[in-house]
């Protein structure tokens, strides 16, 4: 199995460096060269896998035989013996046809863990192996930073720097990345929003000079091994509910497509998904260009669902890519197009193929606080804001037979005064992260500039050769 860059101006690499390569050099994003498929008859021999048994079988083909298959083995049961639900991803019906993918039982409560788990412990083998140590810069919105930080704290072949935007993540969030007392993790409060943040790792991975002097990887899901991970959970929802033999819809809350394009893997992989749905909050650039056929940058504003505040999606480039019969000379044109004047038109072709897989919609703050509160009163089921505007959306499509799993991305405690403020109830803390909001803060403010935060890293990182 060998990655092949969505810009074509990359090498192509097999999968350890791909993974530790994060972003390609030439500044576009990794894909499989081909996607490895499996008929009816070996998706339905799944059935009755506990989940990591699963996620062996349908990662081994990604792997190319680099890594020792009982290395992976060990690999994936210890990430997954990290969640505290025997399912892992427990599928939670709320509806005659509705189900709720929880994806939050892992160590920080939200869906980047199933896939940060993994990618840490794949990094610390591949870096050992081959002796050498790495620099991880992450920009987050909230989830992906304190994931990467429970995932690395504390291992030596690693320096973590996390990018999140100064006072627009949730206190619980926050705290969940700035008080690491691990001297490998570093939290950057930058002066921004997410999307300067994710600018400022971008500019470090076309900094070549700055990317080989500290060996930088990313763990955003511009890294393919996170979106490969994330794949898994589509198989074991739609396997329990019936698949090969039935088809399943799935409605995505969205931000940086990472979530909802390893959902689109998983249907090139052979899985009879029926609608790939994207919900966004007001943030709406992929809602717009849905329908527009523009992909038009517009300012970021500050909502009630803080991880899917972004305008820059990083991973619709892998879906343009597959969408324009996989050539990477258009790729190239409507990135030149989005630098230059902050906007790119959908080849009519290309369009009409991501129309023809995913659906989209949008959820404003109303919309949301509104689906918490009679989503509760319905079911008694207590939605976290990014999982409600998905619910939202999902609630206003037209009725069908296909059941319909709305992924649950995010733990409602993680977002106690939204949820208060939509319902009446403030959701308390599992009891093991309970002493969080009184532990000591540590992090670094910085403006969102590139030489300053190159600088601040050079000084810090352990890797620097
Ligand atoms: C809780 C939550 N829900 C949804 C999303 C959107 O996921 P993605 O960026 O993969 O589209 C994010 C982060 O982006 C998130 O943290
Ligand atoms: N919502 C994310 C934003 C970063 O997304 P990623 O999946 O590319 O890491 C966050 O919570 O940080």
């Amino acid at each position: 199995m060998h990655y092949v860059s969505t810009r074509g101006e990359a090498p192509t690499l097999g999968f350890s460096d791909a993974v530790l390569a994060g972003l390609a050099r030439d500044g576009g994003l990794y894909l499989p060269a081909t996607w490895p498929t499996f008929s009816a008859a070996e998706i339905r021999a799944m059935r009755g896998l506990g989940y990591a048994d699963l996620a062996i079988r349908i990662l081994t083909p990604f792997l190319g035989g680099e890594i020792k298959q009982d290395v992976f083995e060990r690999l994936v049961r210890e990430a997954y013996s990290t969640f505290r639900h025997d399912a892992v991803c427990p599928l939670v019906q709320t509806g005659a046809n509705s189900f709720v993918l929880e994806l939050f039982h892992g160590p920080t409560l939200a869906f980047k863990d199933v896939a940060m788990q993994l990618l840490a412990r794949l990094m610390d083998h591949v870096l050992a192996e081959r002796g050498q140590h790495a620099t991880i810069v992450g920009a987050t919105s909230g989830d992906t930073g304190g994931a990467a930080i429970e995932a690395f704290a504390g291992r030596e072949r690693t320096d973590i720097f996390i990018l999140f935007p100064h006072g627009r993540v949730s206190p619980v969030q926050q705290r969940q990345m700035t008080t690491s007392t691990a001297a490998n993790v570093h939290a950057l409060s930058i002066e921004g929003n997410f999307d300067d943040c994710q600018g400022l790792v971008k500019d470090m991975f076309n900094d070549h000079g700055f990317r080989d002097r500290v060996q930088l990887s990313g763990v955003n899901s511009i890294n393919w091994a996170r979106i490969m991970a994330q794949i898994v959970y589509y198989f074991s929802s739609a396997i329990s509910l019936g698949a090969p033999d039935r088809p399943v819809s799935f409605t995505v809350p969205t931000g940086n497509f990472g979530d909802i394009f390893a959902g689109y893997a998983a249907k090139r992989m052979g899985l009879p998904i029926d609608q790939l749905v994207i919900a966004t909050n007001d943030n709406d650039i992929l809602a717009r260009t849905l329908q527009s056929g523009e992909y038009r940058q517009t300012g970021v504003v500050a909502t009630t669902s803080p991880s899917m505040d972004i305008q820059v999606s990083s991973n619709f480039e892998r879906l343009l890519f597959e969408a324009s019969d996989r050539d990477p000379a258009v790729v190239r044109r409507y990135m030149a197009s989005l630098k230059q004047s902050g906007a790119f038109t959908i080849e009519a072709k290309a369009l009409a193929g991501i129309r023809g897989e995913f659906g989209a919609g949008r959820a404003s703050m109303d919309e949301t606080a509104a689906t918490i509160r009679t989503t509760l009163e319905a079911s008694g089921y207590l939605l976290d804001p990014h999982t409600a505007t998905a619910f939202h959306v999902a609630s206003g499509l037209p009725g069908s037979d296909v059941p319909m799993v709305v992924l649950a991305t995010a733990h409602p405690a993680k977002f106690p005064a939204a949820v208060n403020a939509a319902c009446g109830i403030e959701p308390a803390l599992p009891k093991w992260l309970s002493g969080l909001m009184e532990r000591k803060e540590k992090f670094t403010v910085l403006p969102s500039e590139i030489k300053m935060v190159e600088d601040y890293i050079s000084r810090r990182t352990r890797a620097a050769g």
